[in-house]
């Protein structure tokens, strides 16, 4: 789990409160801050603000959903920006494989004489490659493509 803390910043262009990014798990629960809103997600090519919703969580399709369907349902970049009257707060809870897991997609999702869009690899490997460098430009699962 993470708690999420942007606080009020008088030249929110200058910065972020999370920059760029996918989460490498598999399936995040996000309880957001009602007051103020701060995430955003890239569609086609555009920013888009989610506003925040009462009483609902956000779930955001990481990494490793994208990799057990064959990338069928893709994970999402997505960012939070700051703000210059409220600090805002969030809370995710992130569904993660244990480390030595075997990440791959079933053979019922792969199509007839087609190979996997990803090789097989743990989640130790993939969580290690994820911190390990900029990964702000070059989606992570791009390194694990067949
Ligand atoms: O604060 C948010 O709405 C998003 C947080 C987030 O992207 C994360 O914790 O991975
Ligand atoms: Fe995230």
């Amino acid at each position: 789990m993470g708690i999420n803390y942007s606080a009020v910043c008088p030249k929110p262009e200058l910065t972020y409160g999370i920059p760029r990014h996918t989460d490498p798990n598999a399936i995040t629960v996000l309880l957001q801050d009602t007051l103020v809103t701060g995430l955003q997600v890239l569609k086609d090519g555009k920013w888009v603000a989610i506003k925040p919703c009462p009483n609902a969580f956000v779930i955001n399709i990481g990494d490793q959903l994208d990799v057990v369907t064959n990338g069928e349902y893709k994970s999402v970049w997505h960012r939070v920006v700051v703000n210059s009257e409220k600090p805002r707060m969030s809370i995710a809870t992130f569904l993660c494989p244990c480390n030595d897991s075997m990440l791959s997609a079933p053979n019922e999702l792969i199509k007839d004489g087609s190979i996997p869009v990803y090789r097989n690899f743990t989640y130790a490997e993939y969580y290690k490659k994820f911190w390990s460098g900029n990964l702000d430009e070059k989606h992570c699962t791009e390194f694990f493509k067949n």
